[in-house]
């Protein structure tokens, strides 16, 4: 079912080091939503906390609430595994098991929760996960195939097979396309444009033509200085942020005069 994202007053750091200060959003639940921003503003940073795979970083930390509905992911007690099962991740580098097969790929999830699924709970699950990332009819008949062997667009939806057979309910992506043809690029856009009927998707994108084909809704971060953190500058419906933004370092970026 898909989620709510709340931020309120989200700082996050490395060590000392403040790279994304003062960041409040509403997310909404299935819709599809953009973060665009000069390289360094802190997309990725920020995009990796709402997972808390932030954390995961050496001296990395977070401060402020991040609300999934109604539930704060930092409370005391919450467990980050589920956490990343609920809110899943697509990076911006196909990355299967390559000597896994497509089967192995797509139930890894199950396998690394420690979930037995019974055969035909397995069969299941594949089907309706490979068929979600629009990828069964090209790899069915291939199932025990290392997922290795796939091109890299079809490994990046194997990506998202993976991602969406534990049924989450939000989808982050970082820079889904950025390493794949054209082809493989509008594949993944259609996927996201199906994916959103379901999940609540946030996107990272430095490419501003996908954002504004891909999101309802668009993000822009900045930053003042280098060294400065980055912040939440504007944030609204994609055409009102491509069209008629309010603010003139929105307007200055999506017109290419920086970034
Ligand atoms: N592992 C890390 N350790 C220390 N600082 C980091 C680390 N990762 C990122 N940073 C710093 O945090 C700030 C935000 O980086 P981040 O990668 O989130 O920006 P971004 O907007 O996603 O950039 P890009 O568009 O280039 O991917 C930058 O100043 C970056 O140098």
């Amino acid at each position: 079912m898909a989620k709510r994202i709340q931020t309120i007053d989200l700082d996050c750091y490395y060590g000392d080091f403040k790279a994304v200060s003062d960041i409040n959003i509403e997310i909404e639940p299935r819709s599809v939503t953009a973060f665009i921003g000069p390289s360094g503003c802190g997309k990725t940073t920020f995009l990796r906390t709402l997972n808390r795979m932030h954390e995961v970083t050496p001296g990395a930390s977070a401060r402020g609430k991040i609300l999934l509905d109604d539930e704060d992911i930092n409370a005391p007690g919450v467990d980050p595994v589920r956490v990343r099962s609920t809110v899943g991740m697509v990076f911006q580098r196909p990355n299967p098991f390559p000597t896994m097969s497509i089967r192995e790929n797509v139930l890894a999830g199950y396998q690394l929760n420690g979930i037995r699924l019974s055969k035909s709970e397995s069969e299941n699950v594949l089907e309706r996960s490979l068929t979600g990332a629009n990828l069964w009819g090209e790899v069915k008949d291939r199932l025990d195939r290392p997922g290795g062997g796939l091109s890299g667009g079809q490994q990046q939806r194997l990506c998202i097979a993976r991602t969406i057979a534990i049924e989450p309910d939000v989808i982050l992506m970082d820079e889904p396309a950025s390493a794949l043809d054209p082809i493989s690029t509008l594949a993944i856009e259609d996927l996201i444009n199906e994916l959103k009927e379901q999940y609540t998707v946030v996107i990272v994108t430095h490419n501003m033509q996908q954002a504004a084909r891909v999101a309802d809704r668009t993000a822009f971060f900045n930053l003042q200085a280098i060294g400065e953190p980055g912040k939440l500058i504007e944030y609204d419906d994609t055409t009102t942020i491509f069209n008629n933004p309010a603010n003139q370092q929105t307007e200055d970026y999506i017109s290419g005069r920086f970034g």
